[in-house]
C-alpha cells in the first residue's frame, strides 16, 4: 500500500525527528536521496550542466546540497537563487565549497537551455499558491529546454495537500519526495505535474491510521478479492442485480452484465427492457421481466447504466435491504433523501461531469478539486463516492477514513460504455461480500488494468475492457 500524509502531520514527525538528529543531518538525507536520483537520471554525472533554482526555505536547501554532491562528482552546477537576500546559507556554502557557482535571476533562461537536468527546489511543502511571478519564465524556459526536470519534494506551485494547481507550476520529469508521498503526488491535476514519483526513506515516522490517502498495490487487491470455497454454491458466493438498460440504451445493460459476470459473484440477475440483448450476449445471465422486487434475492444491486428516464426502478432499487451501486442515469434519478435515508450501504459512480451535476458546480471545478468534491458528494449522500478519472478516487462517508486513490487506467479507457462495465464489475463485488469502499476500490483496480491489458497501446472498446478482466484478475493475484 502507497500512503500520503498531510503536510501537517509531515511536520509533525520532521520536529519529531529533528529534536534525536544532529541539527542538518535531516537535509543531509534528503539531499543525498536527491543527488542519487539525478546522478541516476543523468547516467554519467561528470561534466553534465546543472541548474538549480533555488527558493527562500529548506526546498532550496534540499537543492544546494545535493548540487553540492554533484559538483563533487565532476557535475558544473548553477545556483539560481530566486531570493539572494534569503537563501539558504548552509547549502549555498556547501555549493560553493563544491566548486559550484551562482548566477543572477537575469541570464538564467540562457542557462538553462544549455543545462542538461534543472533542479527545482523553488518551493516544497511551505507552498502557498501557485508559482510566484519571478519564478514563472524561468520554469517555461525549463519546460521548453531539452533538459530533464527534477522536482525536490514537489512540483513548486501545486497544493501538496489537494492536489489542486492555482496558477504556473513546474512540469517535472521525475520528483524526489522525502518520507512519505503527499496527497499532491497522487492526485490531479497536480499529479500530473510531478512525472515520475520517487520516494526517498529519510526516516520520518508517521503515525498509522492517520493518512490522508491510499494507493492500493496488487497484494493489497489480492487480498480482498473473493475465493470461493470448496463448498460454494452459485447463491453462497452472492448474487448481483442488474438493473439497467433502456429501448433507447440497451447496450449498457449488456456492457454492466459483462462487467458483473467477471466480478466474483456466483451469478447475474438482469431486470429491464434490454433482457433478450442480454441474454443473446451472455446466456449465463437469469433474467426477469418483474421490477427489482420481485426478481429474486440478490445480495446486491447495480443501478442506472442507460436507465434513461426510469426513475421508479431506480428509487425501486433504493429501497432494497441490500449494498446498492448507483451509476450514470441513476445518478441524476435518484432522490438524495432516499439515498441518504438508506440502512445498507450505498456506492455512488459518478464522471466529473455528473460528480458536477450532483454538487451544482462545473465540470471543470470538480477536475481542478477532484480530492474535495469526491469529500463532499460522500458526505452529503452519506454513501461511499467513486469519482472516476485518469485517478480515481473513493471516498467513504465517515470522517478520517483516508481515500483510495486508483491510478492503474488508461487514457484508453475513456471509452463509451467503460463506466457500465465498471459498475457491473464493482456490483459484482459486492455481491460477493466486499464493503462499499473495497468493491470500489477493488473494481477500479482491476478495471483499470484491464483496460491496459486489453488496450496494449491501441483503441479499445468496452466489451474488449470487460472480456480482459480475468487476465487482470489472475495477474493481481499471482502478484
Ligand atoms: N519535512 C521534512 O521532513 C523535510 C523537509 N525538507 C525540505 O524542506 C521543505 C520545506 O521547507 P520550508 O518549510 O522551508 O518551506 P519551503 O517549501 O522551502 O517554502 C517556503 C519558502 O517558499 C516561499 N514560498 C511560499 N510559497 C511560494 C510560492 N508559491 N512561490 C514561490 N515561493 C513561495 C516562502 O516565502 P515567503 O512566503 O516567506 O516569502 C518561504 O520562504 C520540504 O519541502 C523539503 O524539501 C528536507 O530538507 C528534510 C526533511
Ligand atoms: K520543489
Amino acid at each position: 500500500m502507497r500512503t500520503a500524509y498531510s503536510v501537517e502531520t509531515v511536520r509533525a514527525a520532521e520536529r519529531e525527528l529533528m529534536a534525536r538528529l544532529p541539527e542538518g543531518a535531516l537535509m543531509q538525507r534528503a539531499a543525498a536521496g536527491l543527488a542519487a536520483a539525478c546522478a541516476d537520471l543523468l547516467g554519467r554525472v561528470y561534466g553534465r550542466r546543472v541548474v538549480l533554482l533555488v527558493g527562500s526555505g529548506d526546498n532550496g536547501g534540499d537543492a544546494l546540497h545535493a548540487g553540492a554532491r554533484l559538483a563533487r562528482r565532476g557535475a558544473g552546477v548553477t545556483a539560481v537563487p530566486l531570493s539572494p537576500e534569503r537563501v539558504h546559507e548552509g547549502g549555498l556554502a556547501a555549493l560553493r565549497r563544491a566548486g559550484g557557482s551562482v548566477a543572477g535571476v537575469a541570464g538564467a533562461e540562457d542557462l538553462i537551455e544549455r543545462a542538461d537536468l534543472v533542479v527545482d527546489g523553488i518551493v516544497g511543502i511551505g507552498g502557498k499558491g501557485g508559482l510566484r511571478a519571478e519564478a514563472v519564465p524561468l520554469t517555461e524556459a525549463a519546460a521548453r529546454a531539452r533538459a530533464a526536470v527534477v522536482a525536490v519534494d514537489l512540483p513548486s506551485g501545486v497544493d501538496a495537500d489537494t492536489g489542486e494547481v492555482h496558477g504556473a507550476a513546474v512540469r517535472a520529469d521525475l520528483t524526489v519526495t522525502f518520507g512519505t508521498h503527499k496527497p499532491g503526488l497522487l492526485v490531479d491535476p497536480a499529479r500530473e505535474y510531478a512525472g515520475s514519483v520517487r520516494l526517498v526513506d529519510i526516516g520520518l515516522e508517521l503515525p498509522g491510521g492517520s493518512a490522508q490517502l491510499e494507493a492500493l498495490q496488487h497484494a493489497d487487491v489480492a487480498a480482498l478479492l473473493p475465493v470461493p470455497a470448496p463448498e460454494s454454491d452459485k447463491y453462497r458466493r452472492g448474487v448481483v442485480g442488474i438493473a439497467a438498460g433502456s429501448a433507447r440504451y440497451p447496450g449498457a445493460a449488456v456492457l454492466a452484465v459483462a462487467g458483473a459476470l467477471r466480478g466474483g459473484a456466483g451469478a447475474v440477475r438482469y431486470v429491464g427492457p434490454a433482457a433478450d440483448a442480454v441474454i443473446a450476449r451472455f446466456p449465463e445471465t437469469l433474467v426477469s421481466d418483474q421490477g427489482p422486487r420481485r426478481a429474486g434475492r440478490v445480495q446486491a444491486w447495480v443501478v442506472g447504466p442507460g436507465a434513461g428516464d426510469d426513475a421508479d426502478t431506480v428509487n425501486e432499487v433504493l429501497r432494497a435491504e441490500v449494498p446498492v451501486l448507483v451509476d450514470a442515469d441513476g445518478l441524476r434519478l435518484a432522490e438524495a433523501g432516499a439515498v441518504r435515508r438508506r440502512a445498507a450501504p450505498t456506492l455512488m459512480t459518478p464522471h466529473a461531469g455528473e460528480a458536477a451535476a450532483l454538487l451544482g458546480v462545473s465540470r471543470e471545478e470538480v477536475e481542478g478539486a477532484r480530492l474535495a468534491a469526491v469529500r463532499e458528494l460522500a458526505g452529503r449522500y452519506g454513501a461511499t463516492v467513486l469519482l472516476k478519472g485518469s485517478t480515481t478516487l473513493v471516498a467513504d462517508a465517515a470522517d478520517g477514513v483516508p481515500v483510495r486513490v486508483n491510478a492503474t487506467g488508461t487514457g484508453w479507457l475513456a471509452t463509451a460504455g467503460s463506466g457500465d462495465v465498471l459498475s457491473g464489475l464493482a456490483g459484482s463485488l459486492l455481491a460477493a461480500g466486499l464493503s462499499t469502499r473495497d468493491a470500489a476500490s477493488a473494481g477500479a483496480y482491476l478495471h483499470g488494468l484491464a483496460g491496459r491489458f486489453a488496450a496494449d497501446g491501441a483503441p479499445v472498446g468496452a466489451l474488449d475492457v470487460a472480456g480482459a478482466v480475468p487476465g487482470a484478475w489472475r495477474d493481481v493475484v499471482s502478484g
